[in-house]
């Protein structure tokens, strides 16, 4: 490490800072006090890989199976010492057994006492009796055994599903850095390479730098000049930007028939009392896509990357088998999905439960990511100027979006709902990885009631791996704060899908009171299933206190069966419906008449194709 980079190094894993403390360090070495080394994470080096970059001998990457850590050592020999380090303590943890992975059975205590009791009722003698237990332990550790092998068998092939999965996201690695390579030997080297980005981004020109990460607190040395990520702006343009005015709304309407919270009497704890819903009347609308005219061609990712290496892609679109018949304006209105938990809100707040609202609302909040699971296929990116209109009284909502800048790629969205309005602005801010690409959202949604209390937050990170090999998938990750302008706000933690997460998608938080900081309520539960609260603060309950046994349902996923690849739910189905009564109201900038997407959403791929690249070209001039 040069004396530079210790400066402003960052140290990873408590042992290491045991070790600097104990060599005295920063203190004597630096100048700067112990306390300002806190460690930045932990890098598990058993399922970590390391590699030397090819195209600066200074560099070496260390993968962790879901980050790539860069490094820069002063020489080509200190990266040589490094290497052989970080293999020799990789090598360390040879691939055995944990201790606690036994923990199980090693638990086990058999006692033969009952046995020899009733043995010495019968006037049994001692030595039979011995031979009893002898008997009765010797097939109990055959039995333990057995399971032993089984357990053995279960971790091992865990480890090989862990080191597959490395050695993918190696392979994967290479093909990036082999893709760089050649491209460093043709002249437009690092122009070509975004551009290849750029195909994503409908190839469009981004225009943001891309961030250092030493903003995510990382102690990285990011390739600029190489590449290893690319600001995608307007990659995949998304579900982005969304704000709108607010004007006050008029008196809530009386034709409605009031119905009941759908889980309030069944589920409580004596703290909810009943609140009584407006039921929406019916309106039909459509439950399947229509049957696609043309069978669909498969067409991998990898592919149109392999066959486009070296070569100029400037201008160069993805076709469109990668889209999902929905613009990122209809996107934006899949989060209102479950805007039931919002009218919910509104009445336990007109009960005065504050808490049972702020509640609901971190429901609402969270709902809106169940429907991005098994998703796999891109949003059209909106035109500017366009549109989406919809009026759905059958959940009480009216909703409109525009796509209102095209660089940086911005979609504002207004929401009115019976007795609240709903608004949201932000953009998406993208990195390329090479094999994964992340989008942070910028910006805040706002939730106002019509007694005033207002809710605001922001969205978390969204990631997309398998963009090389494999079944492409997001994950969500990060803190979401939803501040109240009354006496709660929410803090939820969306924990990160590590390899082979047996437990991927969870959500956990707490309810504070604004005023004197103290937690009131704790969340728990996942994006695509549920989530549900505990009353009190569970960090004050005695060890072994098993929360769930206390918590109370606030949100379930509907469950749905989709027929094609694109996952829709059937609210997501229905909102590039197009009925004869709607399009002779529809203004010519919405979204349901753009061409493209609807013959994709027919079938008709030749057609879809030909005219997104049309209206792509025209966009661009
Ligand atoms: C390379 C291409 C074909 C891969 C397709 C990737 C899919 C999975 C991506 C493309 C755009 C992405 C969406 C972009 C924006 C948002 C808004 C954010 O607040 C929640 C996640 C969400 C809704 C993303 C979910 C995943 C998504 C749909």
């Amino acid at each position: 490490m040069s004396p530079a980079r210790e400066q402003g190094g960052r140290v990873i894993g408590e042992d290491s800072l045991r070790y600097m403390r104990k060599a005295n360090w920063s203190s004597n070495r630096l100048g700067v006090s112990n306390k300002q080394c806190k460690p930045f994470g932990e890098v598990h080096l058993k399922v970590s890989s390391i590699r030397a970059s090819k195209s600066d001998d200074k560099r070496l990457s260390i993968f962790t199976g879901t980050k790539t850590l860069h490094l820069r050592s002063v020489s080509k020999e200190d990266r040589f010492a490094w290497i052989e380090a970080l293999l020799a303590a990789k090598d360390l943890f040879p691939r055995t057994l944990a201790s606690n992975d036994f923990a199980s059975t090693e638990d086990i205590v058999v006692s033969t006492e009952k046995l020899r009791i009733r043995l010495l009722q019968e006037g049994i003698g001692e030595a039979v009796i011995k031979d009893c237990e002898s008997i009765m332990l010797l097939e109990l550790s055959e039995l333990q055994n057995q399971l032993k092998a089984l357990q053995y068998k279960h971790v091992m092939l865990l480890d090989s599903l862990r080191q597959l999965e490395t050695d993918k996201i190696e392979l994967e690695t290479t093909v990036v850095d082999e893709t760089k390579e050649r491209e460093s030997c043709c002249l437009q080297g690092n122009r070509r390479f975004s551009d290849f980005y750029s195909v994503m981004s409908e190839g469009s020109a981004t225009d943001s730098c891309a961030d250092n990460e030493s903003n995510d607190g990382v102690d990285v040395e990011t390739d600029e000049d190489d590449g290893t990520y690319f600001d995608t702006n307007d990659f995949l343009s998304a579900d982005a930007l969304r704000s709108a005015s607010y004007r006050s709304r008029e008196a809530l309407g009386n034709a409605f028939i009031y119905g009941r919270d759908s889980f309030s009497s069944d589920h409580l704890h004596g703290v909810e009392k009943e609140i009584r819903l407006v039921e929406y009347p019916y309106v039909k609308r459509r439950e399947n896509l229509p049957e696609p005219k043309e069978k669909e061609k498969p067409v991998g990712l990898w592919s149109i990357i392999k066959d486009n290496i070296g070569k100029d892609l400037s201008g160069v679109c993805l076709p469109v088998y990668f889209n999902e018949p929905l613009s990122s304006l209809q996107k934006c209105f899949e989060d209102l999905e479950y805007s039931y938990l919002v009218d919910q809100a509104l009445e336990w707040g007109k009960q005065g439960n504050e808490l049972l609202r702020i509640l609901k609302i971190a429901a609402f909040a969270v709902s809106g990511y169940s429907s991005t699971e098994g998703r796999q296929c891109k949003p059209f990116n909106p035109l500017l100027g366009e549109t989406y209109e919809a009026d759905y009284p059958d959940k009480g909502l009216r909703f409109f979006s525009e796509k209102v800048s095209h660089h940086p790629m911005i979609v504002a969205c207004h929401c009115e709902g019976k007795g609240w309005k709903f608004w949201a602005d932000s953009n998406l801010k993208g990195k390329f990885w090479g094999r994964s690409i992340q989008l942070d959202p910028v910006g805040v949604l706002t939730l106002q009631f019509e007694d005033g209390e207002t809710f605001q937050w922001s969205k978390v990170t969204t990631s997309i791996y398998n963009i090389i090999l494999g079944k492409i998938y997001c994950d969500h990750y990060g803190t979401m704060r939803i501040k109240g302008s009354g006496n709660y706000s929410c803090k939820l933690k969306f924990k990160e899908q590590s390899i082979i997460d047996r437990n991927p998608h969870q959500v956990h938080g707490f309810v504070q009171d604004n005023r004197t900081g103290e937690k009131v309520a704790m969340l728990v539960g996942k994006w695509d299933e549920a989530m549900y609260y505990v009353l009190g603060d569970p960090t004050t309950k005695p060890k072994g206190y098993d929360p769930m046994t206390e918590a109370v349902l606030l949100w379930e996923r509907d469950k749905y069966v989709t027929k094609t690849r694109y996952n829709l739910s059937p609210f997501a189905i229905s909102l590039n419906e197009l009925t004869t009564g709607l399009l002779e109201r529809l203004p010519p900038t919405d979204s349901r008449l753009r061409p493209d997407q609807r013959h994709l959403e027919n079938g008709e791929y030749e057609l879809a194709n030909a005219e997104k690249l049309r209206l792509e070209q025209l966009q661009r001039q």
